[in-house]
């Protein structure tokens, strides 16, 4: 009876959220459709202490399916020994349901991470640079020049084997070695990535302290290099400013956005890094735009409530945070 009540609660909230909509004037500059880019079972579960369990990481990405987002990154094919919580990526890979529709990414830092993926099975990869020269050294132990021929190997395999590949930039509105990161040097390095064969390529506010005045500045000079159609933005909320810089990214044209359910994240190598945009705030904001997701925001609230409680941890969600109460 009360699990009813909450959630005809939770499905008028979402209700108001579109009625909103409606009455708003400026949505002509906003795209009509965004995708989402799940990235919790990478981005949010890699920087956790302690293993997660297979099985529970499996459970969360077929909940994240059932959900219907229509990309879910799965798992990272990096080294143990630098992120032991992404170890058992194989096991992770083979275990998921594969939702027709949907596509589950995977992270791939070299070749031998890319031969690896596939012959897991994967059926897309993601490669990730940065424009700060001491965070890529931090990161993946090599410079931005150097990361960026391993990306070729990867690129050049991946066209042959009809795999598509993503771009990730990271540090675009800040660093945590070394601080401003002006908006050309995004530019430089999101254009090389781009030119190379990267089908899109995703800005990430790594340690969450942009704003959206410089995210318009740094996506200004990014959009005169790489169509905005191929770009998107990842923004984790350390200052609480990820809603704020995504909105401004929409504004501004882009249609791709990677949040984290229960905005779990951070990256082990980002000093400072705290969690990602949850998944529910931005469902609940693009609702109240009148922007379509495809996305079942009951059965994401579950997917939440599951991994928050084998985590043992509140989510970071205001949305899910507000709707738990009702
Ligand atoms: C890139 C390396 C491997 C270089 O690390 P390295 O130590 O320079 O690598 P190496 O080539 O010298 O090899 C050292 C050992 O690692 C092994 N190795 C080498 N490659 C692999 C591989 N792919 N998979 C499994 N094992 C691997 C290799 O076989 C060898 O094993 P050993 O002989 O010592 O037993 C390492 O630095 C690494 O794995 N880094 C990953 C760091 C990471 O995952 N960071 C988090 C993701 S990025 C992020 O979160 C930001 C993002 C994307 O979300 C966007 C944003 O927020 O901005």
């Amino acid at each position: 009876m009360m699990a009813t009540m909450r959630g005809s609660m939770r499905q008028r909230l979402v209700g108001l959220a579109a009625v909103r909509a409606a009455s708003t004037s400026s949505l002509s500059t906003f795209p009509k459709r965004v995708k989402i880019v799940e990235v919790g079972p990478r981005d949010g579960l890699q920087n956790e202490k302690n293993i997660v369990p297979t099985p529970v990481k499996i459970r969360m990405i077929d909940m994240l399916s059932e959900a219907g987002l229509p990309v879910i990154e799965a798992t990272s094919f990096v080294s143990p020994k630098w992120v032991p919580q992404m170890a058992d990526h194989i096991e992770v890979l083979k275990g998921i349901q594969k939702f027709p529709g949907i596509n589950y990414p995977v992270l791939t830092p070299n070749f031998k991470g890319y031969q690896a993926a596939v012959a897991a099975g994967a059926k897309e990869v993601s490669i990730f640079g940065a424009a700060s020269e001491l965070f890529t050294k931090k990161n993946i132990n090599c410079s931005i020049d150097e990361s960026l021929q391993r990306f070729d190997q990867i690129l050049k395999a991946a066209q042959a084997a009809g795999i598509p590949v993503r771009g990730y930039v990271s540090c675009v509105l800040g660093c945590p070695y070394e601080g401003k990161i002006s908006p050309a040097k995004v530019a430089e390095v999101s254009k090389k990535m781009y030119s190379m064969g990267c089908y899109e390529i995703s800005l990430g506010d790594t340690i969450g302290v942009g704003t959206p005045g410089i995210m318009k500045d740094m996506l200004s000079a990014v959009m005169q290099e790489v169509p905005v159609a191929a770009l998107a933005v990842h923004c984790h909320d350390t200052y609480g400013q990820a809603l704020a810089n995504t909105l401004m990214a929409l504004q501004m044209g882009v249609s791709v956005v990677d949040s984290s359910v229960a905005g779990l994240g951070g990256c082990p190598y980002a000093q400072g890094a705290s969690g990602n945009l949850a998944t529910e705030d931005l469902v609940y904001m693009l609702e109240g735009l009148g922007i379509h997701t495809g996305v079942n925001f009951q059965k994401l609230l579950e997917a939440g409530n599951f991994i928050c409680q084998a985590l043992n941890r509140k989510t970071s969600s205001k949305v899910a945070q507000a709707t738990c109460k009702l």
